[in-house]
C-alpha cells in the first residue's frame, strides 16, 4: 500500500472555529475557536484541541478516540479516559469554518488513527474486544454479512406485528423518549432510532455494527425531520465510546427461542455501558414459554427423512450405516414453524429473563426445570418454546408475543422433538429440565429431559419413569415453514384422536423422500437467523 503524504509528517495542524467540552458544563468550559493538532509522542500518536485563548488543552489518544459526523462542518471526538481514572468517556465538540477544512481534518484522522492502530498497540483492538473474545470470527463475519443486507432488514422491517409493536410502545410512551438520550442497540436500518426521534427524543446514538450502518446513514439523511438528532455510530456496543449516557436503550436483540444470535449479551453490556443508573429499557423483560406437545405428523416426517439412510441398495451401495447418525442429525434440528396451539398438551409454563437486572455471564448457561400437568391421554413428541417481552412504558406497558394462535411473527415457534415419544394420561405429571448452553457460534446447545410416571404394571411397583432425552443445536434448525399445513383452519372442529402412527408401520416412496432433501426452506421465510 502507498504511504499516505500525511504519515511523513510528525505534526500536523489544523485550525476549528471552535471546541466545546462535552464533560463539563458550558459555563466551565465555554466553546472557543482552536487549533487541532495530530502528533506522535514517545510513540503515542495523540490528537491535541488547544484553545486559541490557551485556557483549554484536550487531549486525545488516537488509538481508543473516534470521530463522528454531526453535520457537514461539525463533529464530536471521544475516547475513553483511563489517564485520569473516570468512568466516562471524555469527548469535545468541535466545528470547522468550511467543509473543505472539515474533510481534510476527517481523512487526517483516519490516517493518524491508522497508525495508531499498529498490532502491541494499546487500542480497542481486536483481541480486546468483548464480543471477539467469546465469538468465533467466522461466526461473527456471516452473522454481520448477514444483517448487512437489506433484504434481512427488509425481512424484520415486513414483520409488521414486530415492528408495529415497536411503534406503539414508543409512541404510546412518549414521556420515556421526549427529551431524552437514546441509544439504539444494534440500530440495523435505524427504525427504532427514528421511531424514538418521532416520539421527540433529543438525541438518539444508533450503533450499529455491520455494514448496514452506512444505509440507516442514508435513510436517516433522507428523513430530515429527524436526521439531526440521530447519530450513526458504526461499531460494536462492545468495543465504541460515547460522548453522554443515556436516559433509555430501545433495542431488538431477540432470536428465536428469544437467546438464539447471544445479542441479548450486548443488549445488558450496553446497558452497563452506556446507560444511566436511572435509565429504561425497551424492551424491559421476556419470558420463554414451555409447553409439551403431541403431533404425530411432524413425528413422522421427521424420522421418514432419516429412512433415506435404511436403503440397502442404493445404486448398489448400502446406506444402513449411516441410519443411525441421520437418524439422530433430524432429531438434532430444533423445528422451526407455525403450529396450532390445540397440539398443546399442557398448560404452558415461562421462564422470565430481567434485562435490566441480567449479567451478561447469566446468559452462558440457562437452565430452566420444568412441570406440567398433562390435559390429555396422549403422546408427547417434545417441547414447544416460543417467547414475549414488556415494553414497561411509564405510559402503557405493552407486550410484544410470538405465541401460537397469535398472529404470527417472523420468529415463529420452535419445537424440540423427541426421538423418543412419551406416553400419558389425562391429569398425569409430566417434568424434566431445558438445559441451553451457549456456544462461540452465536447460539446455544439444548438438552432436553421429559419424563412421565409410567401407568402400566410397573407404576403400582413405585413409579417407574418414562423419560426421553434429546441434544439440539439452535443453531441449526429445520425450517418447516414451506411445508404444507396439516391442521384445519381454527374455526373447524378439532382434530380427531390421533393415529398411534410408528415410524417402522410406514411404507417409504421413493419419489417422496427424494423430493423432500431436494426441498428448501421457503424463500422469505427465515427467521432472525
Ligand atoms: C435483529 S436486528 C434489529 C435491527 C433494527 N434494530 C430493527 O429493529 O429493525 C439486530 C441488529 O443488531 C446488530 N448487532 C448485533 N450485535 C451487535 C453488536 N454487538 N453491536 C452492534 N450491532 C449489533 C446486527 O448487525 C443487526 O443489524
Amino acid at each position: 500500500m502507498e504511504a499516505s503524504p500525511l504519515k511523513k509528517l510528525e505534526q500536523l495542524e489544523f485550525s476549528l472555529d471552535s471546541v466545546t467540552d462535552l464533560s463539563s458544563s458550558p459555563s466551565a468550559s465555554p466553546s472557543s475557536p482552536a487549533v487541532a493538532t495530530f502528533s506522535c509522542v514517545d510513540g503515542v500518536t495523540e490528537l491535541r484541541f488547544l484553545q486559541s485563548d490557551s485556557t483549554h488543552c484536550f487531549t486525545f489518544d488516537l488509538a481508543s478516540a473516534q470521530l463522528f459526523k454531526l453535520g457537514t462542518v461539525q463533529f464530536i471526538c471521544v475516547s475513553d479516559d483511563n489517564s485520569e481514572e473516570r468512568s466516562f468517556s471524555k469527548g469535545v465538540n468541535i466545528k470547522f469554518g468550511s467543509e473543505k477544512d472539515s474533510k481534510e481534518f476527517c481523512d487526517s484522522f483516519e490516517e493518524w488513527r491508522k497508525d495508531a492502530l499498529v498490532p502491541g498497540s494499546s487500542t480497542v483492538s481486536a483481541s480486546n474486544s468483548k464480543f471477539d473474545e467469546k465469538i468465533e470470527a467466522s461466526s461473527a463475519k456471516m452473522y454481520f454479512h448477514y444483517y448487512g443486507q437489506l433484504l434481512h432488514q427488509q425481512n424484520m422491517l415486513q414483520d409488521y406485528v414486530r415492528t408495529g409493536t415497536y411503534y406503539a410502545a414508543v409512541m404510546e410512551n412518549r414521556s420515556d423518549f421526549a427529551g431524552r438520550v437514546v441509544v439504539d442497540v444494534g440500530a440495523g436500518s435505524g427504525i427504532l432510532s427514528m421511531f424514538a426521534a418521532q416520539a421527540g427524543a433529543k438525541h438518539v446514538y444508533a450503533v450499529e455494527a455491520s455494514e448496514m450502518a452506512e444505509y440507516a446513514r442514508k435513510l436517516i439523511a433522507g428523513n430530515p425531520l429527524f436526521a439531526d438528532r440521530i447519530t450513526v455510530i458504526k461499531g460494536k456496543v462492545e468495543d465504541i465510546e460515547l460522548p453522554e449516557k443515556a436516559d433509555i436503550l430501545i433495542s431488538e436483540p431477540m432470536g428465536t427461542l428469544l437467546v438464539n444470535e447471544r445479542m441479548l449479551e450486548s443488549y445488558v453490556i450496553a446497558r452497563d455501558r452506556f446507560m444511566s443508573p436511572n435509565g429504561k429499557m425497551f424492551p424491559t423483560v421476556g419470558r420463554i414459554h414451555m409447553a409439551p406437545f403431541s403431533d404425530e405428523f411432524l413425528f413422522i416426517e421427521m424420522a421418514n427423512k432419516a429412512f433415506f439412510w435404511q436403503q440397502q441398495n442404493y445404486y448398489g451401495v448400502d446406506l444402513t450405516p449411516l441410519f443411525g447418525s441421520a437418524h439422530q442429525g433430524y432429531f438434532s434440528q430444533p423445528v422451526v414453524d407455525a403450529f396450532d396451539p390445540r397440539l398443546l398438551v399442557a398448560p404452558p409454563t415461562f421462564h422470565t429473563i430481567d434485562f435490566t437486572q441480567m449479567k451478561e455471564e447469566d446468559f452462558y448457561e440457562i437452565d430452566i426445570p420444568l412441570k406440567f400437568t398433562s390435559s390429555v391421554c396422549t403422546r408427547v413428541h417434545g417441547l414447544a418454546c416460543w417467547f414475549d417481552v414488556l415494553f414497561d412504558g411509564s405510559t402503557v406497558q405493552r407486550w410484544l408475543t410470538t405465541a401460537p394462535g397469535a398472529p404470527t411473527t417472523h420468529w415463529y415457534q420452535i419445537r424440540c422433538v423427541l426421538a423418543q415419544p412419551i406416553y400419558v394420561m389425562a391429569g398425569q405429571e409430566i417434568t424434566g429440565r431445558l438445559h441451553l448452553v451457549a456456544h462461540s457460534a452465536q447460539s446455544y446447545t439444548i438438552d432436553l429431559t421429559l419424563s412421565a410416571k409410567m401407568w402400566g404394571p410397573g407404576a403400582s411397583q413405585g413409579g417407574i419413569l418414562q423419560s426421553s432425552t434429546g441434544k439440539f443445536d439452535l443453531k441449526e434448525p429445520y425450517y418447516r415453514m414451506s411445508q404444507p399445513q396439516a391442521y384445519p383452519a381454527a374455526q373447524e372442529p378439532p382434530l380427531p384422536p390421533q393415529p398411534q402412527l410408528n415410524p417402522q408401520d410406514i411404507q417409504i416412496q421413493s419419489d417422496d423422500f427424494e423430493e423432500e432433501l431436494l426441498q428448501e426452506p421457503a424463500q422469505n421465510a427465515s427467521t432472525q437467523l
